[in-house]
């Protein structure tokens, strides 16, 4: 039994990939390195490099490697990208997930496990967030992983396969042993960004938005480190393949950190001041979104090992001078 890992040469999915070869899973990766990369992956995981809407190429590679399981990571995944390019998202998202899971149906995937976001929820009127609130995504990113969503609850009710959709809230940090990290150059996410300023490979960094109806007027996430939430997929995958029933859960911690809190603990943890511009709002962004964490806990006896912002930003800093040690920013 394997699983294929779609995009499991991007960030998330490469420590699903760790996760899955330390429990002696066997493993193959379906990915076209448009944001991946294959250094990420270790050498005796069997790589793919292709689309994940070639139809033909996902159905031999399910074959020939005999896999019972999809965990879909591949996406495009910038909030502010999906606002300037709606109709390339939904391509990417929403028209080629569509097409990965009918090629997965017909070689006979029994269990799918599904990246979702946050981004869902939109603009809740209250935080934390239970998965039993309606979905109400305010931006184009949000819509196309809801449309995926609901596309893989109605293909598993049609076809008979099981599924695990988890919505990530903002996910951060890198392997605590070193061997995978957040690794896009240009990555626009939060803690990626302020490590490359406190290390002088940016010269400043931004705040955007002081004037959210927030305490200290900049946004609120919940920041759930990679391989805690590498470990909620393998638990679900056990899950599934015990027989377990098709659920969709929240993965976050249930605490919120603002813009500036995070941009103070990354000057504490490093020791280095660096300058930060507060700019007006991005598009596309919700004030606050806070996981209610409950439901995975008791759902999949999921249990974090990682919850601690200042170990998730001395990862992060790790491993942006790993990249930098090897040439690779
Ligand atoms: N990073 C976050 O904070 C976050 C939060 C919520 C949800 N997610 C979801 O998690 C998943 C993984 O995100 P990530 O942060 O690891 O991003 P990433 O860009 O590092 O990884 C995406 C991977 O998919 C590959 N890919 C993209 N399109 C493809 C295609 N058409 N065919 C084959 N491969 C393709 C890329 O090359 C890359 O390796 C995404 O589905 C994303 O929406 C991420
Ligand atoms: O240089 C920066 C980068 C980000 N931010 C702010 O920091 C917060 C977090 O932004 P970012 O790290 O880009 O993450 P999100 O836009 O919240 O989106 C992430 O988290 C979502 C779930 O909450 C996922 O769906 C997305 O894929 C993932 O990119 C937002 O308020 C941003 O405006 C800044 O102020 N300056």
């Amino acid at each position: 039994m394997t699983v294929l890992v779609t995009g499991g040469a991007g960030y998330i999915g490469s420590h699903m990939v760790l996760a899955l070869v330390d429990a002696g899973q066997d493993v193959v990766v379906l990915d076209d390195l448009s944001t991946g990369y294959d250094w990420l992956l270790p050498p005796e995981v069997k790589l793919v490099v292709g689309d994940v809407a070639d139809a033909d190429l996902v159905a031999r590679t399910i074959r020939t490697h005999g896999c019972d399981a999809l965990a879909h990571f591949a996406a495009r995944i910038v909030v502010p990208d999906s606002v300037a390019d709606p109709l390339g998202y939904y391509l990417a998202n929403t028209v080629k997930t569509r097409a990965l899971l009918e090629a997965a149906v017909r070689s006979g995937i029994r269990h799918v496990i599904f990246s979702s976001t946050a981004a869902v929820y939109g603009e809740p009127a209250t935080v934390p967030v239970p998965e039993t609130l309606d979905p109400n995504p305010i931006n184009p990113y949000g819509r196309s992983k809801l449309m995926s969503e609901w596309m893989i609850a109605d293909a598993a009710r049609a076809h008979g396969f099981s599924y695990v959709i988890l919505r990530y809230f903002n996910v951060a940090g890198a392997d605590p042993r070193g061997r995978s990290g957040q690794s896009t150059p240009n990555a626009t996410h939060l803690i990626k960004v302020a490590t490359q300023a406190a290390l002088g490979q940016r010269s400043h960094m931004e705040v955007f938005g002081t004037d959210y109806p927030t305490p200290d007027g900049s946004c609120l996430r919940d920041y759930i480190q990679v391989s805690d939430l590498a470990e909620a997929h393998r638990v679900a995958l056990d899950h599934l393949r015990g027989g377990g029933a098709s659920l969709t859960l929240n993965c976050g911690y249930g605490r919120g950190y603002s813009v500036l809190e995070v941009v103070d603990v990354v000057k504490r943890v490093s020791g280095r001041d660096f300058a930060v511009r507060l700019s007006p709002r991005r598009a596309g962004d919700p004030a606050r979104i806070v996981a209610g964490s409950e439901r995975i806990r008791t759902e999949l006896g999921w249990v974090p090992r990682h919850d601690d912002l200042e170990a998730i930003v001395r990862q992060a800093l790790d491993w942006e001078d790993h990249l930098a040690k090897r040439n690779r920013i």
